[in-house]
């Protein structure tokens, strides 16, 4: 399912009342909401309006578990961490548990580590996750999914490291298996330098399957792609 705004406020907006409202469904239904979170700049508004009204009140705060679906291998209070972006925009203000990557630990100890503790919350069910916040990097990574990892074509583990290059940090990363099992899996897509790259995420064929966002193809749950109207500027009837 494809939705296009006509601006960054208007899709953050929307993607803030769809995490409302699926928290309060899941805690509803199962008595807690797991999230995973995407790190960069195109989620930080949703995130702010998450700790605003009338999120702030509406959102059963307590029984929201908070996971990441990446971070880089820096220290938590570093701002190039992706949870130290979401504790600035909304964590630190509100009573969620919180589950982080320990982006301090070397890559591979800290990949084990989450995929452990990941086990243990989820009770072995790859389903656990009742929403996951994606975004698309302008070479079609999501999550630290990028073209050519190895992570693409993982089908066991759950969290890997990613191995540094010389323009960017080491990271960890959740794997497709465990992304494309959760409930819903929601992109979000903001910048006329995104338009390239979502068209061929979206409409690309043949050889466009090496991009990693090709690879989140939900099991069971619901993909949604909230997308800024400059974002879709190049897909067909848009
Ligand atoms: O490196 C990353 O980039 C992607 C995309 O970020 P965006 O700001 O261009 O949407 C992000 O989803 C991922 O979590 C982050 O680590």
């Amino acid at each position: 399912m494809l939705d296009v705004f006509d601006d960054f406020d208007a899709m953050s907006r929307a993607a803030a009342e769809l995490f409302a409202d699926r928290a309060r469904q899941a805690v509803r239904a199962r008595g807690r909401f797991a999230a995973a979170l995407a790190g960069g700049s195109t989620p930080t508004h949703t995130y702010e309006l998450l700790c605003r009204q009338p999120h702030r009140e509406r959102i059963p705060w307590e029984d929201v578990h908070i996971f990441w679906g990446d971070e880089r291998c820096v220290a938590a209070d570093d701002p190039r961490s992706n949870q130290h972006m979401a504790r600035q925009a909304f964590l630190d203000a509100m009573p969620a548990q919180i589950h982080p990557i320990d982006g301090a630990l070397a890559p591979d100890v800290a990949a084990l580590k989450y995929e452990s503790e990941l086990r243990a919350f989820a009770h072995g069910d790859a389903g656990f996750l009742d929403l996951v916040l994606l975004g698309l990097g302008e070479d079609g990574h999501t999550a630290s999914l990028f073209p050519g990892d190895a992570a693409l074509n993982e089908a066991q583990r759950w969290v890997l490291p990613v191995a540094p290059t010389p323009n960017r940090l080491a990271r960890i990363t959740l794997t497709p298996p465990i992304i494309n099992h959760a409930r819903q899996i929601v992109f979000l897509v903001s910048g006329s330098s995104k338009a390239d790259i979502l068209r061929r995420v979206l409409e690309g064929q043949g050889n466009e399957d090496v991009l990693p966002a090709r690879r989140i193809q939900p099991t069971s749950g619901e993909l949604r792609w909230m997308v800024e109207r400059k974002a879709a500027a190049n897909l067909a009837g848009r």
